[in-house]
């Protein structure tokens, strides 16, 4: 039997995107591409991130997390999902572990971040440094300024969407900034397009931004290896950053996104500091079935 069959998840979302936390602290398993693939397809346990709990790594770390996408592809960074599973860190009964003062301290493949709670089900994350050069992105071309880059969709003369600001927050980001209410841009269509562009060549997460104030931004996101979703923590930090690299808002901002909203603060000591709330919309156990025929 899959060594994940009958093991307890939680089932959860942050501002609309699709959460599942794992808990696999004490236990030398790994999830592979293939299973979070048929954990994603399962209905029960459908998501945008997986969130896999290991024991921590680095000393004076609470925990170390795998983050997967729907289409069993990793991440180095999740916001979301982060915050998801310090709320599992702090209130599940089976997940919690006594943790001092309402702060953790997780590491992923992109580095650490340190997790605050500042109410019963909101936190706010600090996701560290943005990387802003090229090759940190990374990029395929070395271009010298990476708030705009050249890149556009649609017909040359008279293009849909161009010229986007390149972030990343542990994870590649392009950022559309757009005139109109990004509503009306078909990212279903487009963002599968841009996401597998050659000039991001680990892919991308696609956003078109619309900047409603000097302290409002409006988001709509096409994740990598996920698809449309109803909200990217890593991506509203990303907009704030190229947003106020392009000098359109300050350095603190609401991001508005289809599934709801995040505060974010570009701090002058160059951390993104990301806020925002979780639901726990249950928990389930894997089916043993659906990782029938999955080589181990
Ligand atoms: N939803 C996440 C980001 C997810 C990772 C992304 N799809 C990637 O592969 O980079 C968030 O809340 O930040």
């Amino acid at each position: 039997m899959n060594a994940l069959a009958n093991h307890r998840f939680l089932k959860m979302h942050g501002a609309g995107n699709a959460i599942v936390v794992l808990d696999l602290r004490g236990t030398r398993i790994t999830v592979s591409g293939a299973e979070a693939r048929a954990i994603a397809e399962d209905p029960r346990s459908r998501f945008d991130q997986l969130m896999v709990m290991h024991d921590a790594v680095t000393p004076n770390t609470d925990a170390y997390l795998r983050i997967y996408n729907t289409d069993g592809s990793r991440s180095g960074a999740c916001g979301n999902g982060t915050r998801c599973v310090a709320y599992a860190m702090f209130d599940d009964p089976a997940m919690a572990r006594p943790a001092e003062g309402g702060s953790l301290t997780l590491e992923t493949e992109a580095g650490l971040v340190a997790v605050k709670r500042v109410a019963d089900r909101s936190f706010t994350v600090d996701m560290g440094k943005p990387r802003l050069k090229w090759d940190e992105i990374p990029l395929r071309d070395p271009f010298p300024d990476t708030r705009r880059i050249e890149l556009q969709i649609g017909p040359i003369d008279d293009p849909i969407m161009h010229s986007p600001a390149a972030v990343s927050m542990g994870n590649p980001h392009a950022i559309f900034f757009v005139d109109r209410d990004p509503d009306e841009y078909d990212l279903a269509q487009i963002g599968p397009m841009l996401e597998a562009h050659p000039i991001f060549p680990e892919r991308a997460n696609i956003s078109v931004a619309q900047v409603l104030g000097r302290d409002l931004i409006k988001l709509r996101v096409w994740e990598r290896g996920a698809g449309l979703t109803l909200a990217c923590g890593t991506a509203a930090c990303a907009t704030v950053v190229a947003a106020s690299r392009l000098r359109m808002i300050g350095r603190q901002a609401t991001v508005a996104l289809p599934g709801g909203q995040l505060s974010i603060e570009w701090r002058a000591d160059d951390h993104v500091l990301m806020t925002g709330p979780v639901f726990l919309e249950g928990e389930g156990t894997f089916a043993p079935e659906i990782f029938a025929g999955i080589q181990e």
